[in-house]
C-alpha cells in the first residue's frame, strides 16, 4: 500500500467535524480517509464510547477495522459491520422487546425465503423486498409475534430499526450515550430503511457521514437507490458536502478510459502509455480464458506483479466465472456462493466466521467476540466462551459442526436451528465451499463477478463478458427487434466499477462466441460500451 499523506481535498474532509456527506470517486482513497477520521475521533472518547461504522460487506468492514485498530487504537466499543448486523444487534434485538414487554429466549434472524409457509403467509398482503418505513404501523403486531416466537426476520430489520428508534427512548439514549459518531459507507446503494435510520442519527446528535459515489451504484435490483446520496448533497440538506476527486489508484491511462464512460467531454490526465487493452479472441469464453493463460506470465513481467492474487479475473456471469475457474491452468479462487452465504443469518454468519477463524491464524477469538457478542456477560464466563471458538481451530475436521454449535450456545445461548446446521454440514462436505472460507494464497488468481469486486483493487484485471446482451444487458422481447437495455446506466457504472479495479492494467477481452447460461453457444458481438463516445485513442 502507497503510504497515506492526505491530499488538500482528503484534509478538508479529516478537518470537518461536523454532519457531512462525502462524495469520492474510485480509488480516491475513502477508506484511508474514513479510517484517518476514526482514529482521530477514538482516543478523545470516554473508555465506554465508540463510534458506529457502515460498511457494505463484511470483508470491507474487517479492512476498515484493520486500519482503525493500528498502532494500538482501541476499537472495542466501535461497531464495525453491516447496516443489517447493527440495526439487529444494536436496535432491534435488545430493543424490540421494550415494546412488547416480553422478550424471547432465543432469537433466529432468518431471511423471509427460509421461513415456512405459515411464516410467508403473514406477509401475505406486502411485498416484504420494498418494505419501507410507513409499512411497519401495519406489520407491527404480527412482527412482534414472530419476534415472540424467537423469528426476526432479516428483511423487515430495517424498517423495525427506524420505528424502533422512533417509538423507543431507552433505544435513543442508548445509542446516543454509546457512539459519538455514525459513518456509512457506499452510500449510493442505500435503501429507503437505512437513509431514514441515518437522518435519524443526527438529530441525536451523533455526527453523521455518509460516503459514496453516484456513478459507483449497482444494486438497484435489491431496491438501492443513489437518489439518497443525491438527497444528502443538496443545499440546505444540513450535511456538508465534500468531495473526493482524485483516482489514486489506477493508471492515468485507465482513469482516462474510466471517466469518459461517464462522460465523453471530460478533459484527460497526461500519460505516456495506454495500459488500457481490447482484445478479442476466436471462440467463446473457453478460449478467452485459454488465452489469458498464455499471456498472464509476461503481463506479469510487464507490470512488475509478484503473486497471482494481484490479478483479478471479473466477470457479469456466473457461468463465465465457472469457465474461467475451469479453464485457468494457475491457481485460482472463484467467490461464488454456498448455502451458508446463499442463506444469510446471524448463525450462518457466525459459522462462517469460524470457518475464516479456523482456516486463518491472523484472526483471534476476541475479534469473533467483538464482531458477535452483543450481550453483557460476567468476566468468569469469558474463559469458557473463548475455550469453544479457540476450539473450532483446534478439532477434526470431522468434529466440526459439534464444535461450531457448542460455541454458537455460548454466544447466543441459544441452539442454532437445525436448517443452519444442515448448511453448515453440507459446506462441510465440499471441498470447493470451504476453501471460500481460506485466505487467498499468494498463488492463486481471484476470479467473481463485477458486483462482488466492488472496493477491491487488482494489479492486473481481466474484463470479461463485455458483449452484446450481456453488458450492457438487453431485455428479449418475442417479436420486438429494437434494441431494449434493462438499466442501461447501472450496466455501465457496472462496467466503471470493473474497470477501475485495475491499478496497473486492464484488459477488456471478448471473444466472437459466447455462451450463455443455458451453455448455448451465441454470437459474441462485442459491447455497446466499446462505441460510447469519446473512447478512441484511449486504448490500444
Ligand atoms: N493521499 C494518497 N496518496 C497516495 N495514495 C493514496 C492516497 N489516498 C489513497 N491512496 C491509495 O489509493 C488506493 C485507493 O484507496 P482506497 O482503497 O482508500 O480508495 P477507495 O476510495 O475506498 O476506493 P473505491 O471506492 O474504488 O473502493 C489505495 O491503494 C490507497 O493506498
Amino acid at each position: 500500500m502507497k503510504k497515506f499523506i492526505p491530499t488538500v481535498e482528503q484534509q478538508a474532509v479529516l478537518n470537518y467535524h461536523d454532519h457531512m456527506v462525502i462524495t469520492a470517486c474510485p480509488g480516491s482513497g475513502k477508506t484511508a480517509v474514513v479510517a484517518e477520521k476514526v482514529r482521530a475521533i477514538l482516543p478523545l472518547l470516554p473508555d465506554y464510547k465508540g463510534v458506529a461504522a457502515i460498511s457494505y460487506t463484511k470483508k470491507a468492514s474487517a479492512e476498515l477495522k484493520r486500519r482503525c485498530s493500528a498502532d494500538g487504537i482501541d476499537t472495542k466499543k466501535s461497531f464495525f459491520g453491516t447496516i443489517d448486523s447493527f440495526s439487529a444487534s444494536e436496535i432491534v434485538i435488545p430493543f424490540l422487546g421494550h415494546l412488547s414487554d416480553k422478550t424471547p429466549q432465543e432469537i433466529e434472524v432468518k431471511f423471509f425465503e427460509s421461513l415456512s409457509d405459515a411464516g410467508k403467509e403473514v406477509f401475505d398482503d406486502v411485498s416484504i423486498k420494498e418494505l419501507a418505513v410507513d409499512d411497519v404501523g401495519l406489520l407491527l403486531d404480527r412482527l412482534i409475534k414472530l419476534y415472540l416466537g424467537g423469528v426476526l426476520v432479516m428483511e423487515t430489520i430495517g424498517v423495525l430499526a427506524v420505528y424502533i428508534l422512533d417509538n423507543s427512548e431507552a433505544c435513543r439514549r442508548y445509542l446516543k450515550s454509546r457512539y459519538s459518531a455514525l459513518f456509512i459507507d457506499e452510500y449510493q446503494d442505500s435503501g429507503n430503511p437505512q437513509h431514514e435510520l441515518f437522518v435519524r442519527f443526527k438529530s441525536l446528535g451523533i455526527v453523521s457521514v455518509a460516503v459514496g459515489d453516484v456513478d459507483q451504484s449497482i444494486f438497484s435490483f435489491s431496491h438501492r437507490d443513489p437518489k439518497y446520496i443525491k438527497a444528502l448533497c443538496e443545499a440546505g440538506s444540513g450535511y456538508k458536502h465534500l468531495s473526493l476527486t482524485i483516482n489514486h489508484r489506477c493508471h492515468p491511462s485507465i482513469v482516462n478510459y474510466a471517466n469518459r464512460l461517464l462522460n465523453d467531454q471530460c478533459v484527460l490526465l497526461p500519460v505516456d502509455d495506454i495500459r488500457v487493452y481490447r482484445r478479442s479472441v476466436t471462440g467463446t469464453q473457453i478460449e478467452a480464458v485459454q488465452w489469458i493463460n498464455q499471456v498472464l506470465p509476461d503481463m506479469k513481467k510487464s507490470f512488475g506483479v509478484v503473486h497471482n492474487r494481484e490479478v483479478g479475473i471479473l466477470v457479469r456471469n456466473s457461468n463465465t466465472a465457472a469457465i474461467a475457474a475451469n479453464q485457468l491452468t494457475c491457481p485460482s479462487r472463484l467467490f461464488g456462493d454456498n448455502d451458508l452465504t446463499r442463506t444469510p443469518s446471524l448463525m450462518s454468519n457466525f459459522f462462517g466466521a469460524l470457518l475464516n477463524f479456523r482456516f486463518d491464524n491472523r484472526i483471534t477469538v476476541q475479534s469473533i467476540i467483538d464482531e458477535f457478542l452483543r450481550r453483557r456477560v460476567k468476566r468468569d464466563y469469558l474463559p469458557i466462551l473463548r475455550k469453544s471458538i479457540q476450539n473450532c481451530r483446534k478439532c477434526g475436521l470431522d468434529i466440526f459442526s459439534e464444535a461450531a454449535a457448542i460455541a454458537a450456545e455460548n454466544l447466543f445461548l441459544g441452539k442454532p436451528a437445525q436448517s443452519v446446521s444442515n448448511n453448515l454440514s453440507d459446506v462441510l462436505a465440499s471441498a470447493d465451499d470451504l476453501r471460500y472460507f481460506e485466505p487467498i494464497k499468494d498463488d492463486e488468481v481471484q476470479v467473481m463477478t463485477l458486483h462482488k469486486s466492488k472496493g477491491l483493487e487488482f494489479k492486473i484485471v481481466f474484463h470479461l463478458d463485455l458483449y452484446d446482451w450481456v453488458l450492457p444487458r438487453r431485455v428479449f422481447l418475442q417479436g420486438n427487434f429494437d434494441v431494449i437495455y434493462e438499466n442501461e446506466q447501472e450496466c455501465l457504472n457496472l462496467h466503471y466499477v470493473g474497470v477501475t479495479r485495475a491499478q496497473e492494467a486492464c484488459v477488456l477481452l471478448t471473444s466472437t462466441r459466447r455462451l450463455n447460461f443455458s451453455n448455448e453457444n451465441k454470437a459474441g458481438n462485442p459491447s455497446q460500451f466499446y462505441d460510447r463516445p469519446g473512447l478512441q485513442g484511449l486504448f490500444q
